[in-house]
């Protein structure tokens, strides 16, 4: 089967998997084509501003109202939902793990999420929370949905195949892809166990960032991301629908499939995006700039310049400034990070920082380059160079991230992190200006 994708973001896109499903000049004729039901998925509220208002009309063999009815709890306990209690005494520190082992038993991307941090409160709808997800098994006859937030998903291993109310999406190792909130969608390994990285995004939904006076190119390129077309089943069997609900999961039986949107029209609806065809813009003279130029999608705030989550990445590129210490200098930060790493190695930390492993430098929480890198860069020879075959990324928020349980637990926790700061010696010295070593 040849997946199709249509090009771009948050556009108004149209999409029948059977010719003539979509009502044309109107949302709700009186008869929906071929027996259809038009059911709305907002977004947004109705009254958002033109340019943050997000919905799609559906048509559908049944409404989503059949999907929903007589739940019954369901106990996940290693996905965790802001505000969790924080349940273990680890001290504060900058902390890194190695890859989290996939095990040999089934996990479904369902059972397999494993909550690493939460940040913010869902109940307010702000913050989000990072996950690694282990799929081993695929979800079969059985659907979820997330009221609670949009998943940005990053495969760190295998490849996912993706399926939505909305269409089909498979994404590979250098690929990102967003659920948003409430879109019922099942997820399958396609070459063998996958592991990945998972950004639950409690507020306003990740869009594009303004570029200011980068202009209208590089960066995300709005055509690069790719939303699928209809695609539906005619199922008469068994499905379990999970809702993930203030935190909580909730699961009910149907008797068909709830992958019977036969058209859709709207902005609201999934995507997926190349990391690689990023376009990054950085310094082409001096000094090493923010992080913010790499980033690749925003989940603003209320509050101009302060992001719920910002998605950053740090993919190939060269590396040219002169008279520069090049990797990321040291610093403290009111924002939060979470870092990952797809593939590759990571400047600032070209040991100990393995694909698969992850970082959280929190609020206030001072980091850097590792003594290695501060001595490589600092008298490194300074010719062009260039940063092949990585791609780390960065989830940042504006809200502390709290640890669970499972991540102060986790044998993968690296108890010697710190260390890696440690040999970095007092060069002072008052009567050498010129200091070269
Ligand atoms: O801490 C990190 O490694 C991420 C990061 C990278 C960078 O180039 C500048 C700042 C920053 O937080
Ligand atoms: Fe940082």
């Amino acid at each position: 089967m040849v997946l199709r994708y249509m090009p771009g973001f948050g556009n108004d896109f149209e999409t029948e998997a059977l010719e003539g499903a979509l009502p044309q000049g109107q949302n709700s004729p009186q008869r929906c084509p071929y027996g259809l039901y038009a059911e709305q998925l907002s977004g947004s509220p109705f009254t958002a501003p033109r340019g943050t208002n997000e919905r799609s009309w559906l048509y559908r063999m049944r409404p989503s109202v059949q999907h929903v009815g007589r739940q019954v709890k369901l106990d996940l306990p290693h996905w965790k939902t802001a505000p969790h209690i924080v349940e273990h005494g680890a001290p504060l520190a900058q902390l890194r793990w190695d890859p989290v082992p996939i095990p040999k038993e089934d996990v479904t991307f369902v059972t397999g999420m494993r909550t690493m941090t939460t940040a913010g409160d869902v109940y307010t709808q702000v913050g989000m929370a990072v996950h690694v997800y282990l799929v081993t098994a695929p979800m079969v006859d059985e659907v979820f949905y997330n009221a609670d937030g949009e998943l940005l998903i990053a495969p760190q291993q295998g490849t996912l195949r993706i399926t939505t109310e909305l269409g089909i999406l498979e994404i590979g190792a250098a690929d990102i892809a967003v659920v948003p909130r409430g879109t019922k969608f099942k997820v399958e390994p396609v070459d063998g166990p996958s592991r990945g990285y998972v950004c639950e995004n409690y507020g306003a939904k990740f869009t594009l960032p303004d570029r200011g006076p980068i202009g209208a190119n590089c960066l995300a390129n709005p055509r690069d991301f790719k939303t699928p077309v209809a695609w539906y089943e005619e199922k008469e069997t068994k499905h379990r629908i999970i809702i993930k609900w203030c935190g909580g999961f909730h699961v009910s039986e149907i008797g068909h499939s709830p992958f019977d949107v036969v058209a859709w029209h709207g902005n609201y609806a999934p995507y997926k995006y190349d990391l690689r065809t990023f376009s990054p813009v950085g310094a082409i003279g001096f000094d090493h700039p923010d992080p913010s130029i790499f980033t690749v999608l925003t989940a603003p705030t209320g509050e101009a310049g302060t992001a719920n989550v910002d998605f950053v990445i740090f993919p190939e590129r060269w590396l040219v400034a002169e008279n520069s210490f090049r990797p990321p200098w040291y610093h403290m930060n009111i924002m939060s990070e979470f870092m990952g790493l797809l593939y590759g190695r990571y400047d600032a930390k070209e040991e100990g920082f393995q694909p698969g492993g992850m970082s959280l430098h929190n609020c206030m929480l001072p980091h850097g380059p590792d003594r290695d890198a501060f001595i490589k860069a600092s008298f490194g020879e300074l010719k062009p160079h260039k940063l092949t075959g990585t791609m780390a990324f960065m989830f940042e928020t504006r809200f502390p991230q709290l640890l669970t349980k499972y991540a102060a637990t986790l044998p993968t926790l690296q108890d010697n992190y710190a260390d890696c700061w440690r040999g970095l010696e007092k060069n002072f010295d008052k009567n050498r200006r010129d200091w070269n070593g």
